[in-house]
């Protein structure tokens, strides 16, 4: 099991200080849609500039032209790239392709899919790497979570590894822990708290000691 920090709500060099202060403890560093949104690209750049051996994460959340937006992202250096559940199936095939032929991969985001179950198998057969169901701001604000999603893609996906995303926090960590996803992304829950080093190393803990 696996560490991603989700980096939504900062600059670029608040990213980079923020990386440099709890590296040691995560996984896979995600460049967050805002701040893709915020800086482009040139924020997948200068993390993997500054940060080499790190596994990045551009999370585009790709919806069509997939083949070329996962070039551009391999281009600035991204080592794993998002294209969204409810897309075409076209488009994640083509986001597949062009992620094989770079040596990149491709998570999905089940974000807003409704029948999860059957397009979890269904994206599982097109060869991504990553499943991730993901609770995004706007229903967290509402007291949702993806628990019961995550058990649902356990169940049924046979070749992707399973993710899960959405207002993870150190105290909701075990249950999510119990339940065996292959990568766990946190992002408020690390980077909205006043001592992030010590609350990535616990997080990291309860991850080491629970896979
Ligand atoms: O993908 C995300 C969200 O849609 C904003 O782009 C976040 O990275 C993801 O939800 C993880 O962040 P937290 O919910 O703060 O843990």
């Amino acid at each position: 099991m696996q560490l991603q920090l989700a980096l939504d709500l900062v600059t670029i060099p608040e990213a980079k200080d923020l990386v440099k202060e709890v590296a040691e403890y995560v996984d896979i560093v995600e460049i967050g849609t805002p701040v893709v949104i915020n800086e482009g690209l040139r924020a997948v750049k200068e993390i993997k500039e500054a940060f080499p051996s790190m596994t990045v994460l551009a999370d585009l959340k790709i919806m069509d032209a997939a083949g070329y937006e996962v070039m551009k992202a391999s281009e600035a250096g991204a080592d794993i790239i998002t294209v969204l559940g409810a897309a075409e199936d076209i488009t994640i095939k083509g986001a597949v392709e062009e992620a094989k032929k770079r040596g990149k991969k491709i998570l999905v985001d089940m974000i807003g899919v409704k029948n999860l179950e059957e397009r979890a198998k269904e994206v599982d057969a097109f060869g991504v790497d990553y499943i991730c169901v993901h609770t995004g701001y706007d229903l967290q604000a509402v007291g949702k979570n993806s628990l019961e999603d995550l058990l649902t893609i356990k169940r049924v996906v046979k070749h992707a590894k399973t993710a899960i995303a959405g207002g993870i926090k150190l105290e909701t960590l075990p249950e999510v822990v119990k339940a065996q996803p292959d990568l766990v992304i946190v992002g408020g829950g690390i980077t909205g708290q006043a001592d992030k080093k010590a609350v990535a190393a616990e997080m990291k803990k309860l991850i080491t000691q629970g896979s």
